[in-house]
């Protein structure tokens, strides 16, 4: 058996399977190191992964067809509403990586589930709806080094790791009771947040209530046991003394807030200048992730932001909340603002809401991530604010403004339109840095998800900065199809997904409209619109053989540059096409990367332009045609 034949086996137990169309046994899935099949993940024309997330697969999943994969090492069906209970992992125990988070899987995991995974490092279960124990077959797996079991309903107590190399145990947000093993005293405290029974560093001490319960030793309890009776004897005394516990902590709460309130000279810190522009409000219970911010959030201290590079100077928010600040302008998530630190230059303060699609700790993680990023044509992050309801992301402040200005708005700052050179340039920019976001962020489907004039930033010299990248594991899920450019895409409308080529979509959208100067309405439609797309109205001028006259008016047309601005009007054209026909994001960057500013003279202008008139489904031919 194949393992072209394997995966269409596996593929055919997955209900709701449209996202895999481009699963054909006349393609084999793997070439070499890269992928013919969506989502599979290639070595020496061999599958090692498969990365299924995002695309809205029901019903029950059953991985045993996947045993016939032999290099098979890592499987992510994340976010997707597969329900039913646990697959049975352990059947492949080669596994060195699962995830399955987000999902609706239920019911006990068999505390034998994991047994002979001796390979298995990390484990993501996080916002499903399991229940009972936490299996007792993780705590002898000898790699484990991340297990996610928040968001879920595990109950009794966090069992005795025998592994060292643990580095991640989040089981916030489940109903967990008893004191935390000492071996795992030394994790953040948002690992264990969010269950009311869990008691021990690094919560706070163990006192009475929980001190009744068997030792984390207890050997029932390690062999993933529970005795019910006694456990729930247990657990109603626990619940009524944490009850009582509960109600004297209030009522002390309420007799200090009162005796402040009543206090005579009481102050009311000021209103920042920021604070008032704009709402921005310090809360002095959240803090950052970084270890040097960790005291903030007591009592009287400020809350800190969290500097994700060493290459910058440091600052605070109220240094920040001190300064004047200038509003940018407001999109999708919220508005952005002009501040300056005391000393120090000019940032941008973005502030997002229904960013909270991941807990706290994932959030950091992720922030981090993008702090490491570090290329000419990325807006590079310099610092976060981690706050519930509201995050704010800080990056430097781009002094030329962004490409949406200068392609819509520049007769009212009073500037020339960019010239064909200048607008050659942005693009290779642009891919460039898109091209790295790929590279650096393979995990990512959209690894920039959010690719539009706005987000894309001028410096004096008029390269570009991309801004707003790698967001989409932190956005809310339900509200991505109104905030984000990439669920915006043909794909996202016909079957509800979004893929490897969706961000090839945004760029050939934007090299669209750099090209002819006309805002794409795609961007503001949230449902399927009748509203003709950028792509189909400048494909049915080219098809009229009227494709000069898709230009941008405002920018000066060189006679000797018509070729190769054609060049790279196909190319944004063959970046919109349907996913089958699209180019993969190498084979865009490829082309523009040879485009250049002037036509070599052996080119016959009148035959590339009149390749308009031969069809293809967006108008243009294909390369052999244009040589
Ligand atoms: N770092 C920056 N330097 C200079 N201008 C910026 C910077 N960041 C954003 N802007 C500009 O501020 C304005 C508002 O930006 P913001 O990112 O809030 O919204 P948007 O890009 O229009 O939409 P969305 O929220 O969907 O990204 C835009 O014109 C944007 O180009």
């Amino acid at each position: 058996i194949t393992e072209a034949e394997t995966l269409l086996t596996f593929k055919s137990s997955i209900s709701n399977n449209t996202a895999l169309s481009s699963w054909d046994i006349k393609n084999p899935p793997c070439k070499g190191n890269s992928a013919n099949w969506v989502g599979v993940l290639c070595i020496q024309d061999s599958v090692w992964g498969l990365q299924l997330e995002n695309m809205g697969f029901t019903g029950t999943l059953n991985v045993s067809s996947l045993t016939n994969l032999p290099n098979l090492r890592t499987i992510s069906f994340m976010n997707n509403r597969f329900d039913g209970p646990i697959p049975e992992i352990k059947k492949i125990p080669a596994l060195k990586s699962v995830f399955l988070s987000r999902n609706r899987l239920s019911g006990e995991i068999p505390a034998d589930s994991f047994t002979g995974m001796v390979w298995l490092k990390k484990l993501y279960l996080s916002q499903n709806q399991f229940t009972g124990a936490i299996p007792a077959s993780l705590v002898s797996l000898p790699k484990l080094m991340e297990a996610r079991l928040d968001g879920n309903h595990f109950e009794g107590l966090i069992p005795v790791f025998k592994t060292q190399n643990l580095v991640t145990f989040n089981v916030s947000d489940n109903a967990l009771l008893g004191p935390i093993p000492s071996g795992l005293n030394k994790m953040p405290i948002t690992m264990f947040q969010g269950n009311k029974g869990l008691c021990g560093q690094p919560l706070g001490p163990c006192n009475s209530p929980t001190a009744l319960l068997p030792s984390p030793n207890d050997s029932s309890i390690v062999n993933g046991v529970r005795n019910t009776s006694k456990h729930t004897a247990r657990s109603i005394l626990i619940i009524l003394i944490l009850c009582v516990v509960a109600l004297v902590a209030i009522l002390a709460v309420m007799f200090a807030l009162r005796r402040r309130s009543s206090r005579p000279n009481s102050v009311e810190s000021p209103q920042s200048n920021l604070e008032k522009k704009t709402g921005i409000k310090e809360d002095q219970s959240s803090h950052g992730g970084s270890s040097h911010h960790s005291s903030a959030g007591r009592k009287g201290e400020v809350p800190k932001l969290s500097f994700v590079r060493d290459d910058r100077e440091k600052f605070e928010l109220p240094d920040l909340l001190k300064a004047s600040a200038e509003i940018l302008g407001s999109g999708c998530f919220g508005a952005s603002y002009k501040a300056a630190p005391t000393t120090g230059s000019a940032m941008v303060v973005k502030r997002f809401k229904k960013m909270n699609n991941v807990g706290r700790e994932e959030f950091h993680e992720h922030m981090r991530r993008i702090g490491r990023l570090n290329h000419p044509n990325l807006l590079p992050l310099v610092a976060y604010y981690y706050r519930k309801e509201e995050k704010l992301l800080v990056t430097d402040f781009v002094h030329n403004g962004s490409l949406a200005v200068h392609l819509h708005g520049h007769q009212s700052l009073g500037q020339p339109s960019l010239d064909w050179p200048t607008r050659l340039k942005i693009v290779k920019g642009v891919t460039a840095g898109l091209a790295y976001l790929y590279k650096e962020l393979p995990s990512l489907i959209a690894p920039h998800g959010h690719l539009k004039s706005s987000n894309v930033l001028l410096n004096e010299s008029y390269e570009p900065l991309l801004s707003d990248y790698g967001l989409i594991p932190v956005i809310n899920q339900e509200s991505a199809q109104e905030l984000m450019v990439a669920y915006k895409s043909p794909e996202y409308f016909q079957n509800g997904r979004v893929t490897k080529k969706t961000d090839v979509w945004g760029l050939g959208i934007l090299i669209l409209e750099i090209l002819t100067g006309k805002f794409p309405a795609n961007f503001l439609k949230e449902g399927q619109g009748d509203e003709e797309d950028l792509a189909m109205l400048v494909s049915s001028i080219v098809k009229e053989g009227r494709v000069e006259e898709v230009f941008d008016k405002e920018m000066e047309m060189e006679k000797n540059s018509i070729g190769e601005m054609v060049r790279l009007l196909k190319i944004g054209l063959s970046c919109c096409e349907n996913l089958e026909n699209r180019l993969e994001l190498k084979e865009a960057v490829e082309k523009i990367e040879e485009l250049k500013e002037k036509d070599d003279h052996d080119d016959d202008h009148s035959s590339i332009i009149s390749d308009g008139e031969k069809k293809s489904s967006r108008g243009l031919s294909d390369d052999s045609t244009m040589s």
